[in-house]
């Protein structure tokens, strides 16, 4: 990285009483790194995956590689993020501030062949764009479309990262892909707390946007729909800002629209040991190609704003088992004091039974642990009540989907928080590992 990272966490000034809800820290300045108006620097056609590799294969962009700056909270903000690499970029790396995820069914009538073409150039043009560069191709003249549909020229790549993942019924009879079915990848049970709206649950595939330009992030996702015409249909999209997680102490922890600072005990990505144990898929799987790889659960979250407003600051701070300014847990004074759950004040546990943090702790889930990489939502306004319409869609990577439902049904069940939330949108996705120079989507899914 070339940014200078944070040497600590946001302060943690363990004061409860005063608010010090601070705001998240401004962007900073654009990189000089923008994008090209003209093809010239990525070639045409589908020689370009080839023209953003140096010679011998080795990727030009370093992973966090570009000029970068550090914003005032101390993030860093460089310009572009690897693409490729041992695990796909968006799960690990630093989360950006935008969101744009979007999920693909395999139009009827499209063949394996079809699918194996698109993922193809689907890797050229998403390893295109998070170069910054356009999708490839040509301006177009003036009777055909141009390859690019150029909402994102002059854009910055802005940490652009582009997350291919597989849904359950790909591998079913259509594509001749039932044998190579990753072991765990199959349709989340019914679950506690949830009523689904099949408009914005499941997928044949999902593709996760992230970058610090929602103009940037939706980009990326339109073009891949472009390329799909006729193979793929869109199926929904969600578009996330203020995004809920850290993924790493060097990123100053983010509020959710409820308030509270969330990822405060979120894995720190850069913990190898920590990521293989509980993230990346590894040698127990008998599916080689997915080895490497992850499973992403996503949930859309509902949050009822205006019955969470009316509520008492101290009944909040009961529900999630944490102050809601410094977010310090109720038995400590520090952001990441670690939580005292034997703590006990008038026969009572001072983090109450059903808080959000007693029920979802690993201590308190045989040491179970997932990474959360959410992002905040808004649907406007509902037409009928004149409430606010939003949450969070929560986006969560893990070695199997088992540790979600295993979490899910203990909160489901009993956590505070299901007085104001309801899970209204569901996936899950086998998420394959990065790819290796030359590589490409298509290949490594047919093998
Ligand atoms: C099934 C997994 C989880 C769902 C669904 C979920 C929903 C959800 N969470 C918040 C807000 C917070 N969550 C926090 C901690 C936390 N949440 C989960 C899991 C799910 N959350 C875990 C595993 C943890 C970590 C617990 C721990 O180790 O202590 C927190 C506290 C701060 C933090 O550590 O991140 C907040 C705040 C909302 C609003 C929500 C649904 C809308
Ligand atoms: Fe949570």
């Amino acid at each position: 990285m070339t940014a200078t990272p944070s040497p600590s966490h946001g302060p943690a000034d363990g004061s409860d009483g005063a608010p010090d809800i601070t705001p998240e820290p401004a962007t900073a300045a654009p990189s000089p790194v923008s994008r090209r108006r003209l093809l010239g620097a990525v070639g045409a056609g589908a020689a370009v995956a080839g023209a953003a590799l140096g010679a011998g294969g080795t990727a030009l962009a370093t992973r966090d590689s570009g000029p970068g700056t550090a914003a005032p909270g101390g993030e860093p903000r460089a310009a572009t993020v690897d693409f490729r690499g041992a695990h796909q970029a968006g799960i690990a790396t630093p989360s950006q501030d935008r969101l744009c995820f979007a999920t693909f069914d395999v139009a009827p009538g499209a063949t394996r062949a079809d699918l194996a073409a698109l993922l193809t150039t689907w890797t050229a043009a998403a390893e295109a764009m998070t170069l910054g560069r356009q999708v490839p191709g040509g301006e177009g003249d003036l009777n055909t479309p141009p390859d690019d549909t150029g909402e994102a020229v002059g854009l910055t790549p802005g940490r652009l990262t582009v997350t291919i993942g597989y849904g359950p019924g790909l591998f079913d009879d259509r594509f001749g892909l039932a044998a190579r079915r990753p072991s765990a990848l199959k349709p989340l049970p019914a679950l506690p707390g949830e009523n689904l709206d099949p408009a914005v649950t499941g997928g044949d595939l999902c593709v996760q946007a992230c970058a610090d330009d929602p103009q940037v992030a939706f980009h990326a996702v339109r073009n891949l729909r472009r390329l799909g015409f006729g193979t793929v249909l869109p199926r929904w999209m969600e578009l996330g800002f203020g995004r809920t997680s850290s993924t790493s102490p060097q990123q100053a922890t983010p509020r959710n629209l409820m308030g509270f600072k969330d990822g405060t005990r979120n894995i720190d990505a850069r913990d190898e040991k920590v990521m293989g144990e509980h993230v990346w898929i590894g040698e127990e799987e008998p599916q080689r190609w997915v080895r490497g790889g992850s499973y992403l659960v996503s949930r859309k979250i509902k949050m009822r704003m205006e019955q969470w407003d009316r509520d008492r600051l101290g009944d909040q701070q009961d529900v999630f088992g944490r102050y809601k300014s410094s977010g310090a847990p109720l038995t400590g004074h520090g952001e990441f004091d670690p939580p005292d759950f034997a703590a006990k004040s008038g026969g009572r546990y001072v983090i109450p039974e059903d808080s959000h943090i007693r029920l979802a702790a690993p201590e308190n889930n045989k040491g179970l642990r997932i990474l959360r990489r959410g992002y905040s939502y808004t649907d406007g306004i509902d037409k009928e009540t004149g409430d606010l319409l939003g949450g969070l869609f929560f986006i969560a990577f893990m070695n199997t989907p088992d540790r979600f439902v295993t979490l899910q049904r203990v909160l489901g069940a009993h956590d505070a928080l299901n007085e104001y939330i309801q899970h209204i949108g569901s996936g899950v996705f086998a998420v394959p590992p990065g790819l290796a120079a030359g590589q490409d989507w298509g290949r490594q899914l047919f093998g």
